[in-house]
């Protein structure tokens, strides 16, 4: 689907995209993490062809972006982190203006224009111009114009900012079901918000790729992987749970004091004793939660080995 040979973006003379080479097969769904200044819109930018690499190949579906750009956009949707063009425009206007542009004229475009608004859930808003729209509403009509004409190829760089708890959730259901349709890769600096979505991880770090690997093994990588956390009012017998079999340690959440996390040994799953322990001394507990593993701090300590 995605073949990348060694691309490198100079910006300013510094390496944004430093010989990256890597494949994305067919129908994945890529997470693509790093820090702040990583790199990762411009890699989007440079598989949707909408700036130039410096050296190396991109190629989607075997068409070269750089040789064959016109063939090569009409599988890509792009969604892209920065203001829209044309934002004078309503939104209905500017999606007709983007069906016109991939080419769709009369009953097509209708049905095309149609379908994007329905799965985006903005006829409330199609009267609207785009620049007026608060920022989740914009993401939307962003989110809109990538899938209008059903692209092979989904390129979503930071799909969620500015958009409030539920839309988050609607966006993360969208995103899982056009993840059946097509192959996608989203460029987000909060790993955890978009997890379930994704099956493999691409982390990069200064333009390199740091890690290539599926996501669950990312998570299993973290020490938070298959910890507990648990919140009561009253304190816990922190003595208790820190004997209990497979407990590497504990942490005490110091802005939520009563929560506490139990981390456990690599390989041992310790929700089942501390949920024994809990019935037996009939502790009074408002949450407990097994964690699936902390990305966010495993890109920080991937980052972090990499720049020393
Ligand atoms: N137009 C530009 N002019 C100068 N430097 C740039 C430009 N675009 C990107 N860079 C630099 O290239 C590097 C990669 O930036 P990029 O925006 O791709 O990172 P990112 O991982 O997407 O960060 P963020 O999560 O903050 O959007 C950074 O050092 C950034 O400062």
């Amino acid at each position: 689907m995605i073949e990348i040979s060694n691309l490198t973006k100079r910006i300013s003379q510094a390496f944004a995209i430093h010989d990256l080479t890597f494949r994305v097969e067919p129908g994945e769904c890529v997470g693509l993490f790093g820090y702040d200044g990583a790199g990762k819109s411009t890699l989007i930018k440079l598989l949707a062809g909408s700036i130039q690499r410096s050296s190396g190949n991109i190629k989607i579906c075997g068409i070269d972006i750089y040789t064959q750009p016109l063939n090569a956009k009409k599988i890509i949707g792009y969604q892209p982190d920065s203001a829209l063009s044309h934002s004078t425009m309503t939104v209905k206007g500017f999606l007709n203006f983007i069906a016109e542009v991939r080419g769709f004229r009369g009953m097509d475009k209708r049905k095309m224009v149609d379908r994007a608004v329905t799965r985006l859930e903005l006829w409330p808003a199609l009267k609207s111009p785009v620049q007026t729209l608060p920022p989740g509403l914009r993401r939307k009509v962003a989110l809109a114009q990538a899938i209008l004409h059903d692209p092979k190829l989904l390129l979503l760089d930071e799909p969620t900012d500015g958009l409030d708890a539920s839309q988050k959730h609607k966006i993360r259901m969208l995103i899982k079901s056009l993840a059946q349709e097509m192959t996608v890769i989203t460029a987000s600096r909060n790993p955890e918000e978009l997890s379930g979505v994704y099956s493999r991880a691409l982390v990069i770090g200064d333009g390199r790729l740091l890690a290539d690997v599926p996501l669950q093994e990312l998570q299993r990588s973290s020490r938070h992987y298959q910890a507990v956390t648990l919140a009561a009012d009253e304190p816990l017998d922190l003595l208790a749970l820190a004997v209990l079999p497979g407990v590497a340690g504990i942490e005490e959440d110091r802005v939520s004091p009563g929560s506490v996390t139990v981390l456990a040994m690599p390989g041992q799953i310790i929700y089942p004793h501390i949920n024994t322990l809990i019935a037996n001394r009939r502790w009074k507990i408002n949450s407990l939660t097994l964690e699936p593993g902390r990305l966010s701090d495993v890109i920080h300590h991937l980052s972090q080995e990499t720049a020393k």
